[in-house]
């Protein structure tokens, strides 16, 4: 395995309130983030008025114009941190660290938005109603929420923060590239990001395929 090290990005704390609107997006600070592909570059930014976290990982210059490899990841914690199998997320978070790590260069962006923006309590719930026969987008109406919850109104000032002007994006959700692009965000290219089909995830993956629009072949659910 080769390990990439490059010197951490240098960026200075600022609040980028112009173009987030009413909650500014704060960037606070960088480290360096040792990871088992290469060492990549941790910044912190922090949403002036709920105090909401987010993070970017990114790798090699991505400020140099060309379209960036990346991920706008949305935190699972439950299969990004404790390696649940009822979902695709901590497989899909690998792969793009991997491809980036690949490639020597690109930007993941991690979005403090739990369980489609539900929270992590009410993804719990939702899970239980799921454990009782409701597929993911049933579970969430049962609890009076839409079925994707989600805002990308921080990416792009994120990624202005950051130097990057465009991405090929690793996904296959064709609504989030829309949501994106809605904000500003140019998407050069979509790259798939299709991993880790396991019996327990296998109803999930299929229920996003045919409620959520998601570009998954029928090969791989
Ligand atoms: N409410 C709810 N959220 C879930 C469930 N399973 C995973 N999530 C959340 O869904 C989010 C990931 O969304 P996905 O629809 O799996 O994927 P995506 O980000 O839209 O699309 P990709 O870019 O292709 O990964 C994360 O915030 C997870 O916590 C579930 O059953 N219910
Ligand atoms: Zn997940």
């Amino acid at each position: 395995m080769t390990l990439i090290k490059q010197s951490a990005m240098q960026l200075q704390p600022e609040t980028i309130a112009a173009v987030t609107g009413p909650d500014p997006l704060e960037y606070v600070t960088s480290c360096e983030l040792p990871m088992p592909w290469a060492t990549f570059t941790l910044h912190a930014f922090v949403e002036s008025q709920s105090g909401k976290e987010h993070l970017a990982l990114t790798l090699g210059d991505v400020s140099d114009g060309r379209p960036v490899l990346g991920r706008i990841h949305s935190e699972c914690l439950t299969g990004d941190a404790l390696f649940s199998q009822r979902c695709d997320c901590g497989a899909q978070l690998e792969s793009a660290l991997r491809s980036i790590a690949a490639e020597g260069r690109g930007v993941v962006l991690y979005m403090r938005q739990e369980g489609r923006g539900i929270g992590l309590i009410n993804k719990v719930r939702a899970y239980r109603l799921q454990d009782a026969g409701a597929d993911t987008v049933e579970a969430n109406h049962e609890l009076g929420f839409q079925a994707d919850q989600r805002s990308y109104s921080h990416c792009k000032p994120m990624l202005e923060k950051l130097g990057i002007v465009s991405l090929r994006l690793m996904t296959n959700n064709p609504r989030k590239i829309d949501a994106v692009k809605q904000y500003g965000v140019a998407v050069a290219e979509r790259v798939s990001l299709i991993v880790n089909r396991n019996p327990f995830n296998r109803r999930y993956l299929q229920t996003k395929a045919s409620k959520l629009g998601h570009l998954i072949p029928d090969e791989d659910v």
